[in-house]
């Protein structure tokens, strides 16, 4: 049974989503593990939708350790169709100011030592990256804001590339330069390789990414620290709840067709009659193999 039309990925500062009625909590496990937290499904605007902290509630794992398999394949367990990832990343733009918000459509992924497939172990698939982010959930992302910002002015920057780092620490300003030499727009540790889970799993996923900080290649503003990153996320977690609110009501509605709800038709180059019954059993929910 559906339990979760919409999952709510939180990052740094938001660990709790307020506008849920009726929160149950679930302690999930699945072949990959057990998520970062318990999932907290409920509804808003009768819209069924589950909520996981991407770090813990409490923030107790550093970028590297959150479980990305295990947290898509739980939300894909609800049967979560659209996800919105809520992100904070440092400005590596000058128009891209701190309390600004962006919603990303590329990714370059810098990590080095992360799960990133639901595939291998006698089953094979290549998913298309070209397109990493949901148009229609980054436009109910956007149309969201835009009713926000009716009462409290919000700068939202369409488009732009998240460079995705392995973390924990931050960068070195040789580093920052190249990714402003690359045309990077914002630096973050957490959307790579969530995106690419999420468009194995035919979940449509898009990132509302909150600027916090310029990193540390601006010439006059002050290097990025964890404690300047999360000030500036509080001074944003109420919108960033406003804006989460109404993107679920646009899309409780709409329910927009997505490319990633058939990645798999063309991606999956091993037939599931060719897989182990052990590697079947294993991806049955992400690709339906035992039907
Ligand atoms: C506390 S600032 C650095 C931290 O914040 C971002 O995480 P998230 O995307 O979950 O908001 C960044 O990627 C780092 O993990
Ligand atoms: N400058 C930065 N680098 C990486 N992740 C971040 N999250 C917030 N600011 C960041």
């Amino acid at each position: 049974m559906q339990q979760a039309l919409i999952g709510i990925i939180g990052g740094s500062g938001l660990y709790h989503m307020e506008t849920l009625q009726n929160a149950k909590e679930h302690a999930m496990d699945t072949p990959y593990g057990k998520p970062s937290d318990v999932l907290v499904t409920g509804s808003v605007h009768d819209v069924p939708v589950a909520f996981l902290a991407r770090h813990g509630r409490g923030h107790r794992m550093i970028p590297s350790e959150v479980p990305y398999r295990a947290n898509i394949h739980a939300m894909k367990q609800m049967g979560v169709r659209y996800l919105i990832s809520m992100s904070a990343v440092g400005s590596l733009k000058e128009e891209m100011k701190p309390l600004d918000m962006v919603l990303p459509d590329q990714f370059i992924d810098l990590t080095k030592r992360r799960d990133s497939t639901f595939f291998g172990d006698g089953a094979v698939a290549h998913v298309s990256m070209a397109e990493p982010v949901c148009s229609s959930v980054a436009d109910a992302l956007a149309r969201a804001v835009e009713q926000v910002s009716t009462d409290d002015h919000i700068t939202l920057h369409r488009g732009g590339t998240y460079v995705c780092i392995e973390g924990p620490q931050f960068s070195t300003q040789s580093e920052s330069h190249w990714y402003r030499s690359l045309g990077a727009s914002v630096v973050g540790m957490t959307n790579m390789p969530e995106a690419k889970l999420a468009r194995e799993a035919q979940i449509a996923y898009a990132t509302l990414a909150m600027v916090t900080d310029f990193d540390c290649w601006h010439p006059h503003e002050e290097h990025v620290t964890a404690n300047l990153a999360i000030a500036n996320l509080m001074k944003n977690a109420e919108r960033a709840q406003h804006i989460a609110t109404a993107a679920i009501r646009i899309i409780g509605k709409e329910r927009p067709a997505s490319i990633a709800h058939n990645a798999l038709a063309s991606s999956l180059v091993t037939q599931p009659s060719d897989m182990t019954a052990e590697t079947r059993r294993r991806l049955n929910t992400i690709i339906g193999a035992e039907k």
